[in-house]
């Protein structure tokens, strides 16, 4: 079995050669965060048909065009599975990133029933679009799924079983997917082998881009047996003895979870392996024994390719597979990962950006109020060759529907009255060569959308009251904290806009989705205490920050900016604490029910433990004082409240007269 659909308690069986077993728990776990994000984020109605969109050949000819080189080089391996396939009764579908089939392989009977049903080039499987499916769902997760049957969101996708694995460039990140589906049977067991036969293509073709792409760089090759030479689980070392790259096989093989967990490190570092061995190996290969999760492991070891780093060749030979020398040093400080934070749906989409933020693809960012899609459009811009160029934003939800044509395009002397006398460049004009950034697309009046797509497709604009064409050098980033599909279906955004600006989606999760809470708030917090000129460091009482990662934040990043801005001018120290948060942070329907949290604690109580049991507040209180021997600032700060609020609970509870206590 291949190494992507193994889990990481049989990863070590892939250079052995054995067949891991399937793991039912972790596919499962893609299912059910796959139909959450369905039923919470996409607003995707259950027990619904869901309509497959197919794009035009010219659109499918676009997106076919950065893997045509992949798709000849691949042919030999693609062949395998054009062949099962023909057999078999599945079709292969390999789509783009964005999910977009842009080859098929259809060639048994059962094949071209399954593509009379949708299963064919040009159909768009994305997750958002079309709920839980394999394709979108193995790009969303970036591993290999089987989506059987009724596992599918949509109603009218329940007949088929579908197996997809990512196809992962060098950087780690999906360039693409492949699927095998069939018509779902009620015995699963022919998808177990399909899961597997798409993983080993996949496999494949990730060894293939990544030999491309450090064809000229030292490759070492890893296996079990000193006769198999070539596998998949090859390692990339630039001339300093850096990994710069690792294929998944290798990957798993290991027990990496993430890949700079060895990319980045000195290969000798790692596999306690010189080059000099390597090389005396010759033709042969290197016995090696080295501890994989706590325990030897045998394997073999021989240099691929064994060149000294060239200048690289700029024009890599196949398209997608760019070797990436920020793969050295992540993570980079780049915008986009700044903008990222700590979230790993989000750097992953910021690695994804930076590869496409100069191929005049459009980008879509979907998220609720606060969320960050300004920030991100910005760190896009300054990601781009255009950096250096005027950002240009336009709210149209700001502005009256009246105003915005003039906004955008501008108008002439005289064409107004009241209107500016040498009239005035509209913000389409303003945003030459570098980026125009358009916020709540889908409050834009109808007729100007047609307007927009002219000027989309044509790159020039006639501002209002001229005759003479402008021409743009445009590149458009929209935003929308709206289901923009459901405007669509109800005819209130053109389709074609839509297609047209939504090359590339990324949607920002709320805050109360991000795992990386704490880290976010921390970073907010620094920048306010900059931005107010003040360069000590303020800290967030553990309690206070428990709260805060518990509370359900409606209004995102803006409204935590607030609450924490309100804190800071509450805070009587260096510490910002409980009591020094607004009430709008303890009301209870915004409080986030996590599972392993069902029953919250009666909030303000946690001001004195999180964990008070059956404990009245002033047998708590007692308790805390007597293991701060009655020293009430460390007291205060163990509870997470200040001195003074400390004073007035023994106050209130009688519990010790103030000059007995210790107040230091
Ligand atoms: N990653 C981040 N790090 C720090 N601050 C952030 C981050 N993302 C957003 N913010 C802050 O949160 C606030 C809201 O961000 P932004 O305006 O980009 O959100 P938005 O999604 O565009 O909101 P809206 O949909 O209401 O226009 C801003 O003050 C911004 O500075």
């Amino acid at each position: 079995m291949s190494s992507k659909s193994a889990d990481h308690s049989n990863e070590k069986s892939f250079l052995a050669g054995e067949t891991p077993e399937k793991d039912d728990a972790l596919t499962d776990r893609y299912i059910e965060n796959s139909w959450e994000r369905c039923r919470d984020r996409y607003k995707i109605s259950q027990h619904s048909d869901v309509k497959l969109v197919s794009l035009t050949d010219t659109e499918v000819k676009e997106r076919r065009e950065p893997l045509e080189k992949l798709l000849s080089d691949s042919v030999e391996v693609f062949d395998k599975i054009r062949t099962l396939s023909k057999n078999s009764g599945y079709t292969v579908l390999i789509t783009n990133e964005e999910g977009v089939a842009v080859k098929s392989f259809a060639e048994s009977r059962v094949g071209h029933d399954l593509v009379a049903k949708g299963l064919r080039q040009g159909t768009l499987w994305s997750e958002s679009l079309v709920g839980t499916n394999g394709l979108g769902t193995c790009l969303t997760e970036c591993s290999p799924v089987t989506v059987y049957a009724e596992e599918h969101y949509g109603s009218n996708l329940q007949n088929f079983s579908c197996s997809a694995a990512p196809l992962i460039s060098p950087d780690g990140t999906p360039f693409g997917a492949i699927d095998a589906s069939t018509f779902a049977n009620g015995n699963r067991l022919g998808q177990a082998l399909a899961l597997n036969m798409v993983c080993e293509t996949a496999d494949e073709i990730e060894a293939l881009v990544f030999k491309d792409a450090y064809h000229n760089q030292r490759v070492i090759s890893f296996s079990v047996s000193p006769v198999v030479s070539i596998t998949k689980a090859l390692v990339a070392v630039n001339d300093s003895g850096t990994i710069v790259a690792a294929t998944t096989p290798i990957l798993l093989t290991l027990g990496c979870r993430d890949r700079y967990e060895i990319v980045g490190k000195k290969f000798q570092d790692v596999f306690n392996l010189s080059f000099e061995q390597l090389e005396a190996a010759g033709s042969g290969s290197v016995e090696h024994y080295m501890q994989v999760m706590g325990k030897p492991y045998k394997f073999h070891a021989n240099f691929l390719q064994n060149n000294a780093y060239q200048v690289q060749n700029p024009q890599s030979r196949i398209v997608t597979a760019k070797p990436l020398e920020i793969d050295t040093s992540i993570p980079v400080n780049t915008p986009l990962v700044l903008a990222a934070g700590k979230e790993p749906t989000l750097l992953k989409q910021a690695t994804r950006c930076q590869r496409i933020v100069n191929k005049g693809i459009s980008i879509l960012l979907q998220g609720e109020t606060g969320t960050g899609k300004e920030v991100w459009a910005r760190a896009l811009h300054e990601s781009s060759d255009r950096a250096d160029k005027p950002f240009i934003t336009l709210n149209c939800a700001a502005i009256p529907e009246s105003l915005i044509e003039s906004e955008l395009f501008g108008y002439g002397a005289g064409t107004f009255t009241g209107g500016l006398k040498a009239g005035k460049m509209g913000k389409i004009q303003a945003s030459d060569g570098g980026t125009l950034f358009l916020d709540e697309i889908g409050d834009m009046p109808l007729e100007l959308q047609a307007s927009l797509l002219r000027v989309l497709a044509e790159s020039e604009i006639i501002p209002l009251g001229e005759h003479e064409a402008v021409g743009v050098s445009l590149n458009v980033i929209c935003a929308t904290h709206r289901d923009l599909k459901e405007y669509v279906a109800r005819g209130e955004f053109r389709e074609d806009l839509y297609y047209r600006i939504s090359g590339f989606q990324v949607t920002l999760p709320s805050l109360r989705q991000r795992s990386d809470q704490p880290v976010i708030i921390e970073k907010v917090l620094h920048m306010l205490c900059l931005d107010d000129g003040d360069v000590g460091h303020v800290e967030i009482h553990p309690k206070a920050m428990e709260l805060l990662c518990q509370y359900r934040w409606p209004g995102n990043i803006r409204q935590l900016k607030n609450v924490l801005q309100y804190a800071l001018c509450m805070r009587e120290g260096e510490m910002i604490c409980i009591e020094d948060l607004p009430d709008e942070v303890f009301s209870s329907e915004q409080l986030v029910r996590k599972e392993q949290d069902i029953v919250a604690p009666p909030l303000r109580m946690l001001s004195i433990s999180s964990d008070s049991g059956n404990l009245s507040e002033k047998e708590e209180l007692e308790n805390i004082l007597e293991q701060h021997r009655w020293v009430v600032t460390r007291a205060a700060k163990a509870m997470g409240v200040s001195r003074s609020t400390l004073h007035r609970k023994i106050k209130k509870y009688g519990l010790l007269s103030e000059d007995q206590l210790l107040d230091h």
